[in-house]
């Protein structure tokens, strides 16, 4: 949330007086000053973020260019900045916006997402890259890690978990094979509709959903809409897509679908949990270093013993390091052994959560670093 608190150096002294009613060509004529300020101080900060380019040396490709540690630092500055009367979020999507615009200056990122156009997925790609990235709308979760692990997209957005859903397992048991690391994560909330060509409720005789969708707006559904059918679909957006050529269907989605197939509100937000909120992880080819703010994303396959699970916590409760998710899945191919997931605080070159990694492996339990990454800012 913006902190409010008196004015600091800096603040404009021309900010509207609220008493008296203001000549509305004045404060035109302040806001056009305004802009043309801001105008030559974005460009003045794309000169030097080519500047910046250049210092990092001659590169391959845009994905060299791309620091998350470093966005990260500049994100968490402006929200301490904030003193309103924007909110944090307002003011982290425009910063958001202006590097993205700034780093596509060498070259757009590419992100792989579940497509089609109009998922919660692309919303997740624009939210954390901003729209100078070009978003890659793929056929499946799989075929993003794939992408990603050959080189046709430079990074891919994964859902990972809902808070009221869960986990979404296809996302860990690609991780079980995949070489690919994990870069960052994006938190959406997530705000369902119900849609549809007419946009009149009596018209409804199908639902189309994702299965994740449809459980999450399960109550609202079946209080308004007894009885009516449900058919899932593998995305939100498809599910837009397939309601726009019914008369008696409606689709279970977001407000982006709608605006993509041009469907009608008949009612939302109507999911059940009104905190809502899916997370993304952003997975590349590379790590990256410390921003001051990391999460590490940890999986650790263990051998059948007594305390062999125990053996991998101590180390990481012994120093204080908070754990904020385990989970376990069946290892591929090892009948009755499991991989956890573990999430963890801290980057994983940096003490304490580096000590304890190297004792953990003195155990001989295989410990992989998923990632180390900068917690998601707002
Ligand atoms: O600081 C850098 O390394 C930059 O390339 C500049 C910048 C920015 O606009 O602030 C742009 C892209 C990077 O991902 C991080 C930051």
């Amino acid at each position: 949330m913006a902190k409010k608190s008196s004015s600091k150096p800096g603040t404009p002294k021309t900010s509207p007086v609220v008493e008296a009613k203001p000549d509305l060509s004045q404060v035109r004529a302040q806001i056009d000053g305004i802009d043309q300020q801001i105008q030559a101080l974005i460009a003045e900060r794309a000169n030097w973020a080519h500047q910046v380019g250049k210092a990092k040396g001659k590169l391959a490709a845009a994905v060299d260019y791309y620091r998350p540690e470093r966005e990260a630092q500049v994100l968490r500055r402006v929200v301490d900045r904030n003193d309103g009367p924007l909110s944090d979020d307002v003011l982290v999507r425009l910063f958001r916006e202006v590097m993205s615009a700034c780093l596509a200056q060498q070259e757009p990122l590419k992100i792989g997402y579940l497509g089609p156009e109009g998922t919660f997925s692309q919303q997740a790609v624009y939210k954390h890259f901003g729209h100078s990235a070009h978003g890659l709308p793929l056929g499946s979760i799989e075929e993003v890690f794939q992408e990603v692990a050959a080189g046709n997209a430079d990074f891919g957005v994964v859902p990972v978990e809902n808070s009221g859903q869960g986990t979404i397992q296809v996302t860990l048991d690609l991780f079980l094979t995949s070489p690919l690391r994990i870069c960052g994560e994006v938190e959406l909330r997530v705000h369902q509709y119900l849609l549809s060509r007419s946009g009149r409720m009596e018209d409804v005789e199908r639902i189309f959903g994702h299965p994740q969708a449809l459980a999450q707006t399960g109550g609202w559904t079946r209080t308004h809409l007894p009885g009516v059918e449900k058919i899932p679909v593998s995305s939100n957006a498809e599910g837009a897509r397939r309601a726009r050529s019914a008369d008696d269907a409606a689709a279970i989605a977001g407000e982006t679908a709608a605006i993509v197939y041009g469907l009608k509100k008949i009612a939302g937000p109507i999911e059940d949990r009104s905190d809502n909120t899916t997370r993304f992880l952003v997975i590349g080819r590379q790590a990256f270093p410390p921003s001051g703010n990391d999460r590490t994303s940890l999986l650790v396959f263990i051998r059948d013993r007594p305390g062999a699970l125990y053996g991998v916590l101590e180390p990481l409760a012994r120093r204080g390091i908070s754990m904020n998710r385990i989970e376990s899945r069946p290892e591929h191919g090892h009948k009755w052994q499991y991989a956890f997931f573990i999430d963890v605080a801290g980057h994983c070159d940096e003490s304490p959560l580096k000590d304890a990694l190297d004792e953990i492996g003195q155990h001989g339990d295989e410990v992989r670093v998923l990632g180390s990454y900068p917690v998601a800012i707002t």
